[in-house]
């Protein structure tokens, strides 16, 4: 049996673990393709790095082109990350006619439709499962899974670093700080973890997943994007006196054909299961308008989890290979994009305030929510130590634009100190 040769661009968290699985569990891999896989060539940045996995340095390279360039290796396996000259490596790649197996969402999200396109016109395989929630197979679930039906709604908790912090300041009262460095140290953050903590690692995601349930094309543009580097301590304990936990919670959402879509840190309701997906787990709740509600759970950062699903794709491109059906299972986006806009978002809202602590303001908020057609659904004031007063008002569903008008009109209203937190509420 001829071995399939595989190039390996990027041997760093994601790229050891490829290879321990791939090494590890060989026999089972092979007899389900019908020959070895053989990792033929690395490309790293460092010759000279320590690496914590044995490797025979004839193998490594510091130039991804004599990987992508070598005729022997069919199939590309990029765990190297980055976007321009990634890019560039995988159309040649594909140019070259070698199949093609990432985790990177970042070049999937912004490049993805010209990279199916070429591999669709060389008829080339390019699967990317790792690049949303590590190891939990949910992009093949939405294109396989269910490809019969409509998806009207899906909610993720897609960043599995913020997960990570989010527990560790609410169960153990940790630091921001603190637990930013420890998801580094455990390799579940991206090389800047800005884009973890300001939400666009899940924004990326979120487009990824938006355009295979919706089946148009969702730009990260398309995207509006609030991180957790803002999150305090205070709010998080205020979410959880009132029945919710703090998740950064990606939600794209459908009506007709009619969709939104966004990252944002949201207080969602202890009673829904997504509430309770803690550490560097990941989940991602699905409803289908025939199937109803679904909810996939699992690991979404870490060598392993993330390497499972980069050789599973493996697997994937080489079944192909031998029934000579590659590059038919790209999924291109038909639909035409219709974004709602703000008159038509509509969700509940959990907002903070410091208030003067005197008779009468109270009404003057609950006017200012009647003038712009909010209705209330609890309002809880405590005084505390100083002469403000701080109250905690979750409205009813709300239009974004009324919402926005209501925000606009408290700056400017004498009773009201600071607006100090405003967020989305969920379930
Ligand atoms: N870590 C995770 O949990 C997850 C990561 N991902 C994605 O997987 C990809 C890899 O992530 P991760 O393994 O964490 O990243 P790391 O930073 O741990 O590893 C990157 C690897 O790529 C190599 N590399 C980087 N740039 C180049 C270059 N220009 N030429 C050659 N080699 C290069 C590095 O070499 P050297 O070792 O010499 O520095 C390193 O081996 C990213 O796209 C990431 O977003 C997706 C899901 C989960
Ligand atoms: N940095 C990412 C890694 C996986 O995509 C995360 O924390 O989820
Ligand atoms: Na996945």
């Amino acid at each position: 049996m001829k071995p399939v040769k595989v190039g390996l661009l990027g041997l760093g968290t994601v790229g050891t673990g490829v290879i321990r699985i791939v090494e590890g569990h060989q026999e089972d891999l092979s007899s389900q393709v019908g020959s070895p896989i053989v990792i033929e060539k690395v490309a790293v940045r460092s010759m000279d790095k320590v690496r914590n996995i044995a490797i025979d340095s004839s193998k490594l390279t510091d130039n991804p082109l004599d990987v992508i360039r070598d005729p022997e290796i069919d199939v590309i396996v990029e765990v190297m990350g980055g976007i321009d000259g990634t890019k560039e490596y995988i159309l040649e790649a594909l140019e070259r006619g070698k199949h093609i197996v990432t985790a990177n969402k970042d070049l999937m999200a912004l490049h993805g439709s010209e990279i199916l396109a070429k591999a669709q016109e060389k008829q080339c395989d390019v699967f990317y499962e790792a690049s949303v929630a590590g190891g939990i197979p949910i992009i093949r679930t939405l294109i396989e899974g269910f490809s019969s039906d409509r998806i009207m709604k899906i909610m993720g908790i897609v960043n599995g670093t913020t997960n990570f912090i989010l527990t560790k300041m609410s169960q153990e009262g940790a630091s921001y700080e603190d637990v930013l460095k420890e998801a580094q140290e455990l390799g579940y953050a991206e090389s800047d973890p800005t884009s973890d903590v300001e939400g666009l690692d899940a924004a990326r995601k979120m487009a990824i997943l938006g355009t295979l349930g919706f089946r148009t094309n969702v730009e990260l543009s398309d995207v509006s994007v609030s991180g957790i580097s803002s999150v305090s301590k205070e709010d998080i304990l205020y979410a959880k006196q009132l029945g919710y936990e703090m998740k950064l919670l990606g939600i794209a959402d459908r009506q007709d054909e009619q969709f939104s879509i966004s990252v944002q840190p949201t207080m969602v309701k202890k009673s829904h299961p997504i509430a309770s997906v803690n550490g560097v787990f990941n989940a991602v709740y699905v409803y289908g308008e025939a199937v109803g509600e679904t909810m996939f759970y699992g690991a979404g950062a870490g060598e392993m989890p993330t390497a499972t699903s980069v050789v599973a794709d493996l697997v994937a491109v080489v079944k192909n290979l031998k029934l000579g059906v590659n590059g038919l299972k790209a999924i291109v986006p038909y639909k035409v994009k219709k974004l709602k806009s703000d008159e038509e978002i509509s969700y509940k809202n959990f907002l903070l305030l410091h208030v003067e602590d005197k008779a009468g303001v109270l009404a003057r908020i609950t006017q200012v929510f009647a003038e712009y057609d909010v209705s209330l659904e609890s309002v809880v004031q405590s005084p505390n130590e100083h002469t403000d007063a701080e109250i905690m008002i979750v409205t009813h569903d709300a239009s974004q634009a009324n919402m926005n008008k209501v925000l606009q009109h408290f700056e400017s209203l004498d009773v009201i100190r600071r607006i100090k937190s405003v967020y989305r509420v969920e379930g």
